[in-house]
């Protein structure tokens, strides 16, 4: 149903914590990153209840797209029901304020946070969607598997993309404890703790958890916080832009004429809203064509207030980092020196993630640490964004550095 009645909004008075938003919307971004089938799935699901592996997914029993699902933690009122059973999390539809499930408890449960996992692919071959994923998350969860040695190949190469995406909330599960014993988990946790020493990741709290069994999985609900600032609002009612919008050419130069419409509905699963707050997965209903959005034609593009978006850049000009050698990889000690990576090279093509697009570029010229890069298609960003650079590797695409932008070529706009 369509409404031209806008609700007002004082965006000043909101946090992502406050009640009334917290209700009806996920405010927060939670990545579950990792190793392959460490069992990043598996705990979204212990928490969220929602199985988000899609068919295919689980006849193959890897995750390929990224994932999402809701979860609202809780904590009980009672200041004599014990952590950690006093957290408790449910779907996204749950009340504000349930009772506490603990026998003879008489509490009742607050509401703390209102989580949107993000749950990303862990096999090597999809490095970039789970950069993707990166890009749109506020804290995470690292799991590393407590019955393989630690690091594993996209342990390491996850842990770098997050450190890339400067996100400093980490949580570390050294999952399947119930497969090894006690002194395999004591050697384990100092290989971890060996691991992430000189990363962004050391002072993180490492849970032991047994994603499967549900094992210690509400000291995890307890652990999750975080909260980011308000930057902007949509409301039903609110006259929107996609952009790049539709990509063309006008006198052999790329052209772009972004979609304009009307935001008819928002929604958050299956709680209806009057108004959105960034964070979270959110669907919103608008009279685009639908066939404009079919095989997720409109991923990467960005919506916002009409005239109220960035400018949308063909060549990019970065300042940028090249890691210390390949991570994702499996070497051995005597191919370490194959695994180095070398400078970029003029003319070179490149995979480069900026914010939740992916795409093609040509490195134009290199000096010193700054490099021109033309983009195989246009990119609605600014001056300042951090992207990931990606090269291709025995035929994957492999993270090879960062770059942050400092200046590009604008793509005009055709009204
Ligand atoms: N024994 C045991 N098995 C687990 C545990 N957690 C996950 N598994 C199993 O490990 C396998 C992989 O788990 P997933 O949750 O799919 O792993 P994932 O990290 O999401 O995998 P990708 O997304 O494909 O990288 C599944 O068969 C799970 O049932 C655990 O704590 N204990």
């Amino acid at each position: 149903m369509t409404t031209d009645k806008k609700i007002e909004v004082d965006i000043s008075t909101l946090h992502p914590l406050s009640p009334e938003i917290m209700k009806n919307q996920a405010t927060i971004n939670l990545g579950t990153i990792g190793h392959v089938a460490h069992g990043k799935t598996t705990v979204v699901k212990a928490i969220s209840g929602v199985q988000i592996k899609f068919r295919n997914e689980l006849i193959r029993n890897i995750t390929i797209k990224l994932g999402y699902a809701n979860a609202k933690i809780y904590k009980c009122d009672n200041p004599d029901c014990p952590r950690p059973d006093c957290y408790k999390s449910f779907g996204s539809g749950k009340e504000d304020n349930p009772p506490c499930p603990r026998p003879n408890c008489g509490g009742t449960l607050q509401l703390l946070r209102h989580v949107s996992f993000v749950d990303c692919p862990g096999h090597d071959i999809l490095m970039a969607t789970m950069l993707n994923g990166a890009a749109v998350m506020d804290a995470v969860l690292l799991l590393i598997a407590g019955n393989e040695p630690c690091p594993q190949p996209q342990t390491s190469e996850h842990l770098a993309a997050i450190e890339i995406m400067k996100l400093k909330d980490i949580i570390i599960l050294q999952n399947k404890i119930d497969l090894i014993r006690e002194s395999s988990a004591k050697e384990q946790y100092k290989q971890i703790k060996n691991f992430v020493q000189d990363t962004i990741a050391k002072d993180a709290p490492i849970i032991p958890t047994s994603a499967q069994l549900g094992c210690t999985i509400d000291n995890l609900r307890g652990g999750v916080a975080g909260g980011s600032l308000l930057q902007g609002i949509l409301r039903v009612g609110d006259e929107i832009e996609i952009r790049p919008g539709d990509v063309g050419t006008k006198e052999g130069r790329i052209r772009c004429t972004p979609l304009r419409t009307k935001i008819l509905s928002l929604m958050a699963e299956e709680n209806k809203l009057d108004f959105a707050i960034p964070g979270g997965l959110i669907g919103i209903g608008t009279k685009i064509d639908p066939a404009l959005c079919r095989g997720n034609h409109l991923v990467g593009h960005v919506i916002g207030a009409v005239g109220k978006l960035p400018d949308i850049f063909i060549e990019i000009e970065i300042n940028y980092f090249l890691l210390r050698r390949l991570l994702g990889v499996r070497v051995s000690e005597t191919q370490q020196q194959t695994s180095s990576i070398s400078a970029l090279e003029k003319n070179e093509i490149l995979l480069v993630n900026i914010g939740s697009t992916t795409t093609g570029g040509r490195v134009l010229t290199v000096r010193g640490d700054l490099a021109k890069i033309q983009l195989q298609n246009p990119v609605c960003t600014e001056v300042g964004e951090k992207i990931a650079l990606s090269r291709k590797v025995q035929d994957h695409w492999r993270l090879i550095g960062w770059g942050e932008i400092k200046r590009g070529t604008v793509v005009p706009i055709e009204k």
